[in-house]
């Protein structure tokens, strides 16, 4: 919850509680533009999932728990002590809103247990408390993270980012740009390469503004520029988040991070996923289980606005794909590291 909103969003402003209003960072304008958005209707926090105004698993977790609060509050005005049963559409709506980040379920369920705790009186202070609680708790779980990842790393050296697992993915910090942030502040990071990650330009636009407005040295690249990046022997690390693991260590994350895997793997370079435990789905048994979203195929047939492919032209536009756990060196959660991730490492892990 913040005293003030800022006039203008920084990296850790996602998502913001004020005045019993949520507050947006409208991604899609990063970062020609840094404004907020306001919401008042669960339903439109749905839609702003689904249009990515907020993007990023832990972050569509914390904007849902939000969004259930608004729910909870119409509800209320609307049906009195009935509002439980009024309030089960909305629910439905921001379950609807995105299939892969598991973040989103996670904290919807953790609302719903919240909802079951309640009486048939007002509940949009006891959910906005549980929303709240669920935003710093991230937050907290990132700058563990941040710790922990940056102790696996040796260094001074330079890494490879994909997509944008910063702080406008979560509730603050970061989770792979959380590690960036802590090894850089050690000195073991010298520079960041920044994967453009077309289609939607996570990269160019999220992790690289992240990144200089923290300071840290950032080259922007195009997602097949990494490869011969890589034969060059200077990077040390790919870095990435993730927005769900099956109970195997598969990582599902933004599509291209398979090839990266793989790309490490055979050059040597260490491959870490960066997630919190909210991430983890050990209801999925691998990653052939995770539903992965396809997407518009416009935003592949343009750019910029401008279409870059002839009228008519067919595209397919997965935007995650899933990445074993064999070519994995590393999960890091706030609960602890798990090396060369396996059923049994992840069952100890959320045990
Ligand atoms: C910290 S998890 C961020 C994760 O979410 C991104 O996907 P999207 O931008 O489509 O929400 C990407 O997979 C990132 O790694």
């Amino acid at each position: 919850m913040t005293t003030a909103l800022p006039s203008t969003p920084t990296p850790d402003d996602a998502a913001l509680w004020h005045q019993g209003r949520l507050y947006l960072t409208d991604q899609r304008v990063l970062p020609e533009r840094a404004e907020f958005l306001g919401y008042d209707q669960a339903c439109d926090v749905a839609d702003a999932i689904r249009a990515m105004v907020v993007r990023g698993a832990p972050a569509i977790g914390v904007a849902a728990a939000y969004g259930v609060v608004l729910a909870g509050r119409s509800a209320y005005i609307a049906a009195g002590e009935g509002w439980k049963q009024a309030i089960e559409a909305d629910l439905g709506r921001l379950a609807a809103s995105r299939p892969t980040a598991v973040n989103l379920f996670w904290a919807i369920r953790r609302m719903r247990a919240r909802i079951a705790e309640l009486d048939a009186s007002d509940p949009t202070e006891a959910l906005t408390a549980e929303a709240i609680a669920i935003h710093e708790e991230d937050r907290a779980a990132n700058r563990r993270m941040g710790e922990l990842g940056a102790e696996l790393i040796q260094g001074p050296t330079e890494v490879i980012t994909h997509c944008n697992a910063g702080a406008m993915a979560t509730g603050g910090y970061g989770t792979a740009l959380g590690v960036v942030r802590s090894a850089f502040a050690a000195g073991k990071i010298r520079r960041v390469y920044a994967d453009e990650t077309r289609p939607w330009m996570q990269g160019a636009r999220l992790t690289a503004w992240e990144l200089m407005h923290d300071g840290i040295p950032v080259t922007l690249q195009a997602d097949c520029a990494a490869a011969s990046l890589m034969a060059g022997g200077r990077v040390g690390w790919v870095i990435v988040g993730s927005d769900r693991i099956a109970a195997n260590g598969d990582v599902a994350n933004k599509i291209g991070t398979y090839g990266l895997a793989v790309m490490a793997r055979h050059h040597g370079i260490k491959f870490m996923v960066a997630a919190p435990t909210s991430t983890v789905d050990m209801e999925v048994a691998s990653g052939a289980d995770i539903p992965i979203e396809e997407r518009d195929p416009v935003e592949l047939l343009s750019c910029g606005g401008r279409r870059i492919a002839p009228a008519g032209c067919e595209a397919r536009n997965p935007v995650f794909d899933v990445t074993p756990a064999g070519l994995v060196d590393a999960i890091v959660t706030e609960r602890g590291v798990v090396l060369d991730p396996t059923l049994e490492k992840m069952q100890a892990l959320m045990a």
